[in-house]
C-alpha cells in the first residue's frame, strides 16, 4: 500500500541550542532533514511527502531539495507555533492517498523495514505507531523532586514516528482537537480520544529523535554503521 507523508521541520530546536533550526546540523557533512528526507525519497511506497517549514526558512529549504536532488516533495507548508498546528496544516495538503505517516524531520534513522509493517498495521486498524519498550525505571515526581509514584514498567512503550493513519481517522482526530483546544504531544493521543484503537509495532531503539546536543553524539555513532 502507498502513502504519502507529512514530515514537520518547522520547530526552533530551543533544546538543541544550535543557534538554528536543528533540521540544517550536518551529520558527516549531510544535513538533518536530507537524511530524513532520503529515507522517504528511496521507498516507492511513498507517493509524496509534504514538508512543514518555517516560513522565514522557504529560501533555504528550496536551496537543500534542489542540491539533494529531492524530487517527492509535493508541499511546502507553513508551520504553526505549535508541532500539532505544523501537522495540521501539513495534512490539508494530503492528495490521493488513504494511508498518511507523520513523521519528525528530527528523526533521521527510522528504517524502510519498519515503515513498512507500520503501514500494513494501518492499513488493517487505521491507526498504528512505531515505539519501543522502556528499559529504564519510570517515576513520577511532584515539582520539588520528590517522588510520587513508580510507574509500572510492564506494559510502557516510548513512542516515537513515524506514526500511520487512514487519513480520515488522523483528520477526525486532529479536527475534533482544534474545536476543543487540546493539544498533544503526538498525534496518536488525538486519535485515542475519537476515541480509536492505536496499534503499536515495535521499532528499534536507533530511531531517535534528535533534541538535545548529546543526541548528536549518539547520531554519528549510528551513521558510522548505518544501513538504512
Ligand atoms: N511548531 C513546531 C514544533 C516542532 N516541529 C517539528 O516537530 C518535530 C519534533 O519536534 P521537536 O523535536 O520538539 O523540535 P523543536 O520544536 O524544534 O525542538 P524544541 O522543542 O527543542 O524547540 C521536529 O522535526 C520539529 O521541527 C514543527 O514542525 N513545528
Ligand atoms: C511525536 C514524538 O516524536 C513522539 O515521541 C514526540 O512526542 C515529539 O515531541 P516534541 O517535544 O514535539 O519533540
Amino acid at each position: 500500500m502507498n502513502y504519502q507523508v507529512v514530515i514537520p521541520a518547522a520547530g526552533q530546536g530551543k533544546r538543541m541550542n544550535a543557534g538554528k533550526n536543528k533540521q540544517f546540523i550536518k551529520l558527516q557533512s549531510i544535513p538533518v532533514i536530507i537524511h530524513t528526507l532520503r529515507v522517504f525519497e528511496k521507498d516507492p511506497h511513498c507517493s509524496g511527502i509534504i514538508l512543514v517549514i518555517n516560513k522565514d526558512e522557504q529560501e533555504e529549504f528550496e536551496k537543500l531539495l534542489a542540491t539533494y536532488n529531492i524530487q517527492k516533495v509535493t508541499s511546502l507548508v507553513h508551520g504553526g507555533s505549535e508541532r500539532q498546528h505544523s501537522v495540521y496544516n501539513g495534512l490539508q495538503n494530503v492528495r490521493n492517498s488513504e494511508i498518511v505517516l507523520v513523521h519528525d524531520g528530527a528523526r533521521p534513522f527510522v528504517k524502510v523495514e519498519f515503515i513498512h509493517k507500520l503501514v500494513k498495521a494501518a492499513v488493517e486498524n487505521g491507526a498504528a505507531i512505531l515505539a519501543v519498550p522502556v528499559k529504564d525505571t519510570i517515576k513520577r515526581a511532584s515539582i520539588d523532586l520528590h517522588v510520587n509514584e513508580t510507574v509500572e514498567r510492564s506494559g510502557l512503550w516510548a513512542v516515537q514516528t513515524p506514526q500511520a493513519f487512514h487519513v480520515s481517522v488522523l483528520t477526525a482526530a486532529h479536527e475534533q482537537a482544534r474545536r476543543e483546544q487540546y493539544l498533544g504531544t503526538d498525534e496518536a493521543s488525538l486519535v485515542e480520544r475519537l476515541p480509536r484503537q492505536v496499534t503499536i509495532v515495535e521499532g528499534d531503539y536507533l530511531n531517535i529523535k534528535l533534541t538535545t546536543q548529546d543526541d548528536l553524539l549518539f547520531a554519528e555513532a549510528i551513521l558510522k554503521n548505518w544501513k538504512s
